[in-house]
């Protein structure tokens, strides 16, 4: 997508030892470094000692003879070198990251992810297969893919960076819910994911979203962001054209409105592609093209919500279902509608007529795994803020 990028030849290297159940290391050491080495690439290792050790290293230390940085972990290492990175260059260059319409500067290092996590979805959502050694190629080679990053904030405050799923209701309570069962391990997501869809909990609250320029790309149709994808490549000259005319002609953008009760609100930067469901969240989502898409599931009965969940991992199009809505978008704002007294009354009959639904006001934020203990949330993307080693996913149906 970015021609003529250069191979590395100094790497700084974050591992985990803990990631993945303690695998990061010996994958890295008996996998990939000498791999580094044949390839004549220079590398400063460092074995965290707790969590955010490599993003306070990346905010601290001088960079400057590094051509990227790279970890070997999960999605919550890639996560601690997005915050790392990301902080630093607007630190270098003086952008306020609290400010919401701040034009946030892209950072130059590119990040690898060696996959050594139990959960490595942006290494298959921009690689297409979790293999440590294939990454390392990428690396070796220095293929480069720019990808877009969402910023959320909550009361004037940046709150987090993402490059998948930022989700309320369903998936915000799967998430808390989970955290309660930590003591059974892995399958506590599969346990909390079950109760969830049963307590059939959805909330109030206006969505505001603004839509992605005219673009030759939908949500709903038929193409794949792979490899060379045009609609990302063609992406920056699009926008340019877009906030020129934007702002010829009208004084504010136009934000669309939808009020109800919501089930899930869900939104993705990319496909959110994952070994268990190999389409993802929104099957056509562009890596690197300034756009989320939002998915919207309004109330409904269970039986109808299983049917849209079932749809992720069986390729039938989840979004054709009446209570289903989605939307490619540059911006979203969410705000939560109390409920009175009678609201609640309602809520505890409405789980097959006996009082075992839940009965919260409001969800949290599910923002790429991480809790956002708030219900109010605004959220933007920025276009091409880092770039990874990778080339996103091929094309094998063209072969
Ligand atoms: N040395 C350390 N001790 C404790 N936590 C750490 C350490 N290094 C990193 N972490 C934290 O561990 C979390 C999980 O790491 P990682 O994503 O690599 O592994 P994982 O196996 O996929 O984990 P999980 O499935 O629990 O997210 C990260 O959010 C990171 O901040």
């Amino acid at each position: 997508m970015v021609a003529g990028h250069t191979r590395p030849r100094k790497l700084l290297v974050f591992i985990n030892p803990y990631g993945g159940r303690g695998k990061a290391s010996r994958i890295y050491y008996s996998e990939i470094s000498f791999l580094f080495q044949l390839a004549g690439i220079e590398t400063d290792v460092i074995e965290t000692t707790r969590a955010n050790h490599a993003r306070d290293y990346i905010l601290e230390a001088d960079l400057q003879t590094y051509d990227g940085v790279v970890c070997v972990g999960g999605d919550g290492m890639f996560s601690e070198l997005l915050h790392g990175l990301v902080k630093r260059t607007q630190s270098d260059s003086g952008v306020c990251e609290d400010k919401e319409n701040a034009m946030l500067t892209p950072c130059s290092l590119r990040i690898g992810i060696i996959p050594a996590g139990s959960t490595d979805c942006v290494c298959f959502a921009t690689v297409g297969i979790n293999d440590p050694v294939t990454s390392a190629l990428h690396i070796i080679i220095g293929d480069t893919q720019p990808m877009d990053v969402c910023a959320s904030y909550n009361d004037g405050q940046l709150m987090k960076y993402s490059v998948s799923l930022i989700g309320y209701g369903f998936f915000g309570d799967v998430l808390r819910e989970s955290e309660n069962l930590r003591w059974v391990g892995p399958i506590r997501y599969d346990l909390a994911g079950i109760k969830m869809v049963f307590s059939n909990q959805s909330y109030r609250g206006t969505v505001e979203y603004l839509e992605a320029y005219e673009s030759n790309s939908s949500p709903r149709d038929n193409t794949r962001c792979r490899t060379g994808c045009l609609v990302c490549s063609e992406s920056s000259e699009r926008l340019r054209e877009a906030a020129e005319e934007c702002q010829a002609d009208c004084q504010s953008d136009t934000w669309k409105k939808v009020t109800g009760s919501f089930l899930a609100i869900n939104i993705t930067g990319m496909s959110s592609a994952c070994p268990k469901s190999q389409d993802g969240l929104s099957p056509t989502a562009h890596l690197a093209d300034g756009t989320a898409d939002l998915i919207l599931v309004q109330e409904s009965s269970t039986m109808q919500f299983l049917r849209h969940l079932n749809r992720h991992t069986n390729r039938k199009d989840q979004f054709a279902l009446p209570n289903v809505e989605v939307h490619r978008i540059r911006a979203m704002r969410f705000t939560p509608e109390e409920f009175d007294e009678e609201e609640a009354i309602r809520r505890q009959k409405r789980f097959f007529g006996c009082p075992c639904g839940r009965t919260s006001e409001t969800s949290i934020w599910n923002c790429d795994g991480e809790i956002l203990n708030c219900a109010e949330l605004s959220v933007r993307v920025h276009h091409q803020l880092i770039q990874l080693f990778a080339r996103g996913i091929e094309d094998t149906s063209r072969s």
